[in-house]
Order: C-alpha cells, then structure tokens, then sequence
C-alpha cells in the first residue's frame, strides 16, 4: 500500500516536471477549502466527492468560459491541489454554463495589452496545459456545449470526452480563422488525439466539427443527449477507476510524457514567440476584427 501512495504522489510531479506558477491575486480563495471538499473560487468550482474520489471541476466565466489569467490562475491552483490530494482519483472537467463549455482563450487578454501582460497570459495557458495532459488523475471532459480552440485544447487534454450530441455544437482548433497559428503543443495535443492527417488539415483550414462530425474521427469518444452529459461521464469515470491506479498511473506518461517535455524544454522560447507573434500589429488587426465580427453576429 504504502508504494502505492509513494507512485501516486510522485508521478504527477515525473510526469510534469514543469514549475508551479502560483498567482498571488488568487491565492486567498483557497482559504475558502471547506472540510466538505467542495470549494470555489471566483472562476472555478470543485465539488469532490469523498466516496469515489471523484472531482467534478466547473469554469465558471459567463458568458462563454473565455479563458482568461484569472480562470487559467484558479485552474491550474486547483488542479494542483487536487493532484497531491490522495483522496482524489479521477476529474470530470466540465462548464458551469449551459450550451457552452469553453469559448477558448479569452481574446481580449490577447488584445492592445504590454508584452508583460502576454507572457503572463501565455505562461498561465502553458501551465493549464502542462496540468491537465500531464495529469496523473483520470480526466474526463463532460463537453455541455461548443468548444472552439482553447476550450477543444482543454476537452482533447484529458482522458476521455463526452460531448452533448447536438450538431449545433461544434469542436475543432479554429485558430487560423482568427488569422493566428496554433502553437505546436497544441498541435501535438491534436496529434496525439485524431493523428497526423486530420490534424493537418484540421488546423490548416481551422476548422470546427459540429459533435456528430467530430465522433466520426475520435475528436470525441462519445455523445449523449445534453442532459445526460454530466452521468455518462460519472459513469465513465467508474469503469477508468477500475483498472489499477498504478497499472494506470504507469502507462498513461509513457505516451504523454514525451510530449509534455518538448514545451517543457522549451517554455521560455515559447513565450517568446508569442509575445513577438501577438504583438504584431497585422495580428492585433487580425483579433480586433475577429472580436467585431463575434459582436455583429449578434445585431
Ligand atoms: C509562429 C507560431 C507562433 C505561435 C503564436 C501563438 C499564437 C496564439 C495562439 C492562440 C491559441 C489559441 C487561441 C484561442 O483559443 S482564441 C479563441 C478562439 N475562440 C473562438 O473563436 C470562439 C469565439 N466564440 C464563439 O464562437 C461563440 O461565442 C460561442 C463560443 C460559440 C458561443 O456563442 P454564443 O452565441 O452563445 O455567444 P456569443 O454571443 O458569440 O458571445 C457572447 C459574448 O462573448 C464574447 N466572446 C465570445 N468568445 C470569446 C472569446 N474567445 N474571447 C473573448 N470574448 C468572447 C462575444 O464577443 C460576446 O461578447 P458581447 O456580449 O457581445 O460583449
């Protein structure tokens, strides 16, 4: 038993071998931790469930879950907390907003802001990622909505996805729609999902997939009705918690740990890029245009 408990705290930190970005500004919230284990701050809920080990984690960010520093912050503080949480053996990340589950990265975080304010940005959506691909949990992402980009780098970092079954909902990396390059992390998330040839052209034409389409090719492994999103996946999450947690906890790096260790080996210059490619003014144009055009849909 007690092997069992020194794997299970320990490959998280093998498997990631990133740094902990710890914001200040959201530190305080925690005091909040009840005895329950339900706790929220301003942008995420948890609500752990002590009989299955089970966390269900909900982005709370109306209207549509943009992600923004605070949310990327509050994420990735309550993951960790979660990850070194011996109690806890599986999370269902899901949106606390109906027909929504994350409208991706919260373009004006991306916009007529310093190149202080980019790398901020850039490092706490690298340190989400490092999180929740290197996750030693069993992740299950309960898609209740669209998820463009950033929501769909999110829903593809986890174990397994159920999406609600409505082609009015769509997934895919849009990116190049909005006139910018998926970086490659993102890109070898999306490998590693659906392979080399769908993500090809996936994120060269940007393309969304309404969640029939994206079952086809495994973007998702499963759709049910938008109601029963939130069961299936509590159903899931049993039979992955099935298989021995170290059995489990062993193979799941031998895939991913590769991956996680190419940003990690290159965090800094991949700030960088960012920083240099969103501070251009053609891409500032590119974004600002993209926003008008998400604002005129609606008039
Ligand atoms: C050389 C290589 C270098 C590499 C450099 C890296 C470059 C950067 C890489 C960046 C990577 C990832 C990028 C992203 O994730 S960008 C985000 C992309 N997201 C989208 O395109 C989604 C856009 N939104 C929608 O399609 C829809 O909003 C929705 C999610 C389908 C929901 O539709 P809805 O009808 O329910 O809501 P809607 O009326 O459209 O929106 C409500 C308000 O929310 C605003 N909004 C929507 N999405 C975003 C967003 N992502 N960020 C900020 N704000 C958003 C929208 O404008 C509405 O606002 P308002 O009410 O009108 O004020």
């Amino acid at each position: 038993m007690a092997a069992l408990a020194v794997l299970r705290r320990s490959a998280p930190a093998r498997l990631l071998s990133g740094t902990l970005c710890v914001h200040s500004r959201v530190l305080a919230p925690w005091r909040q931790y009840q005895s329950n284990r339900h706790f929220s701050n301003d942008k995420i809920l948890v609500e752990m469930d002590e009989s299955t080990g089970v966390a269900v984690m909900k982005m709370k960010n109306p209207p549509v879950n943009g992600l923004s520093l605070e949310l990327l912050t509050e994420f990735s503080i309550s993951l960790e907390k979660l990850e070194i949480d011996r109690g806890c053996r599986g999370l269902i990340l899901t949106s606390a907003s109906p027909k929504v589950f994350s409208a991706g990265l919260d373009i004006t975080e991306m916009c007529g802001k310093s190149a202080e304010h980019y790398a901020a940005f850039w490092k706490a959506v690298q340190e989400m990622w490092l999180k929740l691909f290197g996750s030693n949990m069993v992740t299950i992402a309960a898609i209740n909505g669209s998820s463009p980009a950033g929501g769909c780098l999110m829903a593809m970092c986890c174990d397994y996805r159920i999406m609600a079954d409505s082609p009015k909902y769509a997934i895919g990396l849009n990116e190049t729609q909005l006139g910018i390059v998926a970086p490659f992390w993102f890109k070898d998330t999306m490998t590693h999902t659906v392979g080399s040839r769908v993500t090809e052209q996936s994120l060269q034409l940007g393309q969304m997939y309404p969640a029939p389409a994206a079952l086809k090719f495994g973007l998702v492994d499963q759709l049910v009705p938008e109601d029963k999103v939130q069961i299936t996946a509590a159903a899931a999450m049993a039979q992955w918690l099935s298989v021995p947690d170290h059995a489990r906890q062993i193979t799941k790096p031998m895939i991913r740990k590769p991956i996680v260790d190419r940003l990690v080996k290159q965090r800094e210059a991949d700030i960088d890029n960012f920083v240099s490619f969103i501070s251009k003014e053609s891409i500032q144009k590119s974004l600002q245009a993209y926003m008008d055009r998400l604002k005129q849909k609606k008039q």
